[in-house]
């Protein structure tokens, strides 16, 4: 007998409770080592439509559904008792007309009374963006035939729901035409060809030749991304750019996802040297875990994942040899001691931070540089007197660093920009509008021109620990290199649209690009976010922990998929105890960038703490308050996109000034 699992099973599976789903697992053994065992009380569906639908008992409530048929089983859904019997009831398993796929097709009369009755009178007078599409079209997409009349008559508001009831492939093709993106037909079976070989069946059901591979299919969550990408995202996973090319799109649009299936492909098809990496060694953890769930394990050895300051200091000491880094507090003493030599009166900070993102980071090395240099990533304007007074002041600090064998981090890259021997063909670089400038020229001046070299992915909207810069001035030019994706898979359509309002419609980067943040959809919807001003911290504790508690108890949400996010780590240990929640974790929320969890709670948003007030008193200017400002919105919007399913905010009166952006337009 052939066994096989459906991509429909694990996303039951994961609705479950743990302890359901230990048994689970357990009955599927049981099953797949004989599916005639009389504890598994194997019974055929009566009413349904597909005659070879039968469910298996795990427990006295829950049942497995089983597709058996000549010599073949497919583990297809789980779940308590009447919603596994409603579920086979109203499917049906068959190879589609066109493409030959083959597809778990839901019977439309059960949408109609959800979706048909509830849109139904608005549905008259809105437009129906796919309604001239005729039947050739909508079949070669993979639409189920007696699903093409349903899919002609969407609208912006049924699209998404109706969406959600088809196969994936025909999904992706309606949400991607309903954006007015025109979507690429599916792959057809040559006549007479083997339906369970064509690569959209092979996408949602997994052979399982052994009691090993089922047991790894369980134990590992089989991502759909890692199978089904959206046409977009298989696009600039796939294309080979003469230059420098970068994926953008809000959060959860799959960008880190198509940034992992480009490495794979690169890897796989060509003899490059492919690196993957981010601007920090959390995140960088995080994709090297990924990554095998789209590379072969003879490719995985060809990619490396490592951190860029990781692998810039590790590049470094094998080019050069030991060295070491000046710390901030040295350096921001011999600034001061310098200029104080030179009798220049300045502010610390400001001779700091002229420093560190002027002179250190572009690398300035002459008087007459930076004399000349646009003010890359500054807003101040100022006098060339001035400028050359500061100069003497950079010089003699340069000299001192190099005197006492010191060096900034940002030097490194430099050295290594100039030893030019980068060992690398093709860089992926995710998060990448977090990369720092000197990090980026490094890139820039190693690959900036090689066909396939440089691959982007990113979102300035999640800007959170870098002053932003024009790319250009890197060495980095994407003209006609970018795209944005659209489809949200992360983020609750309700959470996703209330997210937005935190951002501008359009955002403009430093080289001037203006980038727009409309027209995204979310493919599932969820309950509406939780906003609650108190009036003590105490009542503001304990309203979260009966929040909770109630994810916990009544949504199945494990602990370790529910995250409580605050602004500062200092606080991180009070919330703890004062929650007293061992199991769920509080972080700040700078430690959730690239996560994402069922749940997230973003407590103590209140006046003063975000954004936080201690960066406000410290801006010298109004460029340098707009930055804060726009940084600490950029936060709170990370934060809030973390979460798929649920989400609160909380504060104490007065709360964040954010607050009432998220809940006024
Ligand atoms: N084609 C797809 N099909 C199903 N799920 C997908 C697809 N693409 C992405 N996802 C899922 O969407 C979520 C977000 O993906 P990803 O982390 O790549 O987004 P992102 O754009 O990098 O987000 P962020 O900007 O917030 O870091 C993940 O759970 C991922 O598994």
């Amino acid at each position: 007998m052939t066994h096989r699992i459906a991509d429909t099973f694990y996303d039951a599976l994961a609705k479950l409770t743990p302890q359901e789903q230990k048994q689970v697992k357990t009955s599927a053994f049981d099953f797949q080592m004989d599916p005639s065992l009389p504890g598994l009380g194997m019974h055929r569906v009566d009413r349904a439509r597909d005659p070879d639908f039968w469910t298996a008992r795990v427990n006295r409530d829950i049942r497995m559904v089983i597709h058996k048929k000549a010599g073949q089983s497919l583990l297809a859904w789980v779940g308590h008792h009447d919603a596994a019997y409603r579920w086979a009831e109203t499917r049906r398993i068959e190879s589609h007309p066109r493409t030959g796929a083959i597809q778990i097709v839901e019977a439309r009369e059960t949408i109609e009374e959800v979706i048909v009755q509830r849109y139904v009178e608005k549905a008259v007078e809105l437009p129906r963006p796919l309604s001239h599409l005729d039947d050739d079209t909508l079949l070669s997409w993979g639409i189920p035939t007696d699903w093409i009349d349903t899919v002609r008559d969407v609208t912006d508001e049924t699209v998404l729901d109706i969406a959600g009831h088809l196969p994936t492939e025909a999904a992706n093709a309606v949400l991607s035409a309903a954006v007015g993106e025109t979507p690429i037909p599916a792959t057809i079976s040559e006549n007479g060809a083997d339906p369970w070989e064509h690569p959209d069946t092979k996408r949602r059901f997994r052979v399982l030749d052994n009691l090993e591979e089922l047991q790894a299919a369980l134990d590992a969550p089989w991502e759909k991304w890692a199978v089904f990408l959206h046409p977009a995202q298989q696009e600039y996973v796939d294309r080979n750019f003469n230059g420098p090319a970068r994926v953008i799109g809000s959060a959860g649009t799959g960008k880190t996802v198509v940034a992992l299936h480009r490495a794979a492909r690169l890897a796989e098809n060509t003899n490059g040297r492919v690196l993957l990496t981010t601007f920090n060694r959390k995140l960088a953890d995080s994709l090297a875990q990924k990554l095998p769930q789209v590379a072969s394990a003879g490719t995985l050895g060809r990619i490396t994942v490592e951190a860029l300051p990781v692998l810039i200091s590790r590049l470094h000491q094998e080019r050069f040899g030991d060295v070491e880094i000046v710390d901030e507090t040295s350096l921001r003493h011999f600034l001061e001691e310098a200029a104080s030599a030179q009798g220049i009166a300045v502010d610390p900070d400001f001779l700091f931070d002229e420093w560190t993102l002027v002179v250190d980071a572009w690398d300035v090395a002459t008087k007459g540089a930076y004399r000349e240099l646009p003010r890359l990533g500054r807003k101040v304007r100022m006098a060339a007197s001035r400028r050359d007074a500061l100069w003497e002041v950079f010089r003699a600090v340069s000299d001192r660093l190099n005197h006492a064998g010191l060096k900034t981090e940002a030097q490194l890259a430099h050295d290594l920009s100039k030893a030019g021997d980068f060992p690398f063909d093709n860089v992926l670089i995710d998060e990448a509008q977090d990369v720092s400038v000197a990090e980026l020229k490094l890139l820039g001046a190693s690959l900036g021109g090689r066909p396939n070299g440089l691959f982007f992915a990113g979102d300035i909207g999640q800007r959170i620990f870098r002053a932003p810069f024009p790319w250009s001035a890197a060495g980095i030019e994407l003209r006609g290199r970018s795209r944005s994706l659209k489809v949200n898979y992360r983020t609750s359509h309700q959470i996703r649209s209330q997210s937005d309002r935190l951002l501008p419609e359009t955002l403009i980067e430093a080289d001037g690009n203006e980038e727009s943040r409309t027209g995204i959809t979310s493919i599932f919807d969820g309950p509406a976010p939780t906003f609650r001003e108190f009036r003590t911290i105490q009542d503001e504790i304990s309203g979260l922990r009966s929040w909770i508690q109630d994810r916990l108890a009544y949504d199945n949400v494990p602990a370790t998929e529910l995250a409580v996010l605050v602004r500062h780590a200092s606080d991180v240990p009070g919330v703890e105890s004062a929650l007293d929640l061992p199991k769920v974790q509080v972080l700040p929320m700078h430690d959730a960038k690239g996560a994402e969890y069922r749940a997230v709670a973003i407590a103590m948003l209140n006046d003063g703490v975000l954004p936080d007030e201690s960066r406000l008193l410290a801006a010298k200017d109004e460029a340098q308050l707009d930055e804060v400002m726009n940084t600490e919105r950029h936060l709170l919007y990370v934060a809030a996109t973390r979460a798929r399913d649920h989400l609160w905010m909380s504060g104490v009166a007065p709360t964040s000034e954010y607050f009432a952006d998220l809940l006024v337009r």
